[in-house]
């Protein structure tokens, strides 16, 4: 058998390794080959391709961030036009089933190739965590590690300077990371995209803490976040031409904020991309590892039109129609778990 690989959307630590555990299965089990094809959906519509094998390069890719494929967003628009180029790219490379790797957008795509009849299993990919039907995605664990540790640091200087500060991370729909390293480091407010947040609120909130006679505030903004619209008014973006909302900066904008209501001194911090570059946590790894070797596995099954999923300790088939319908976004009932430490 020949598969071919590629990985779509964001990158996200992790992708290498379950590159990796496909060309190591597909090889080691099956004998099969696998064609890596470049920079996520553009490479089949292109024809840029690269064949992988079960060598020494391949292996020492594991504990590597990025995507040794490279990555990029294609217009939707555009991929659903260029389907009969994708059905001829896999024809010209004898390609009989083919695994992308990536977020809600790619493995979008992935359902609709299914669904026209290419052999596909999806592996799911995130910082985020939001996609829906699998327990978790890798990435998170690589991204909220790495929130974790600026926000600890953010805690011993905001102490010492009697501070306000905003840490923005990321989270485009969903406040996973936002959530979980708010909990983790002992935020006293998170915002995330679910729950629009009330400025005056927030003033109160900061206002009350110092009142107590408390040394610091730090707030944990998912990129997402937004303010009730009688609240306040962030900046328009705009879309971009893949379609996704730009962002303005919440966290800074919100800081200005409170600044100009309450006359508190604010501090801003953006995280940025630095929570999707380096090298995964082992739990990452782990995780895109048994993925890989799953996906490997089903296309030999001929198990189609699915992705791989972690349910609990095991890895499972979900239809990809069924993954793609709904982000997997915070619920309430979490949101108000982490409320309990707010203020
Ligand atoms: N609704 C859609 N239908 C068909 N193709 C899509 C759709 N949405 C996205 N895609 C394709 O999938 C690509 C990747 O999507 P996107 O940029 O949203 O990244 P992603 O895989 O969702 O990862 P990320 O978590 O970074 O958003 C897009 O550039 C586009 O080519
Ligand atoms: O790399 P880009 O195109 O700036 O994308 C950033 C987006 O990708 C993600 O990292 C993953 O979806 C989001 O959290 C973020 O909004
Ligand atoms: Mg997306």
């Amino acid at each position: 058998m020949r598969i071919g690989i590629l990985t779509g959307g964001g990158d996200c630590p992790g992708l290498n390794a379950v590159i990796r555990a496909v060309v190591r299965t597909a090889d080691g089990r099956y004998r099969s080959s696998v064609v890596g094809f470049r920079d996520g959906w553009r490479g089949l519509l292109e024809d840029r391709k690269v064949p992988l094998s079960n060598d020494d390069r391949i292996d020492r890719i594991l504990t590597r961030g990025g995507t040794i494929l490279g990555t990029a967003r294609v217009n939707p628009d555009k991929l659903k036009a260029g389907l009969d180029q994708i059905r001829q790219t896999l024809d010209d490379n004898g390609i009989d089933a083919l695994i992308p790797i990536g977020g809600e957008g790619t493995l979008t795509a992935a359902g609709w190739l299914a669904e026209s009849g290419v052999p596909v299993i999806g592996v799911p990919k995130t910082i985020d965590n939001d996609i829906d039907c699998t327990d978790v995605t890798f990435g998170f664990d690589t991204a909220l590690s790495i929130a974790t540790d600026a926000i600890d640091r953010l805690h011993t200087t905001a102490e010492s300077h009697q501070r306000v500060m905003l840490v923005e991370v990321m989270g485009r729909h969903a406040g996973w990371i936002a959530l979980h390293s708010g909990l983790a480091t002992g935020a006293h407010l998170t915002l995330v995209p679910e729950v629009p947040f009330d400025v005056a609120e927030v003033c109160d909130m900061v206002k009350k803490r110092f009142q107590r006679g408390d040394s610091h505030f730090i707030c944990v903004v998912a990129e997402g976040a937004a303010p009730t619209p009688e609240s306040m008014t962030l900046r328009e973006g705009g879309i971009d031409e893949f379609g996704h909302k730009r962002f303005t900066g919440v966290a800074q904008q919100l800081g200005a904020e409170i600044e100009r209501r309450i006359g508190k001194e604010v501090r801003t911090t953006v995280l940025g991309h630095v929570q999707r570059g380096g090298t995964p946590t082992p739990y990452d790894r782990v995780l895109a590892t048994r993925f890989g070797v799953h996906a490997t596995d089903a296309v030999h099954r001929g198990d189609f039109g699915q992705m791989v999923a972690l349910h609990g300790t095991s890895i499972e088939l979900v239809a990809l129609t069924d993954a793609t319908r709904h982000l997997k976004t915070v619920p309430r009932e979490r949101y108000d778990e982490a409320a309990a430490f707010f203020g």
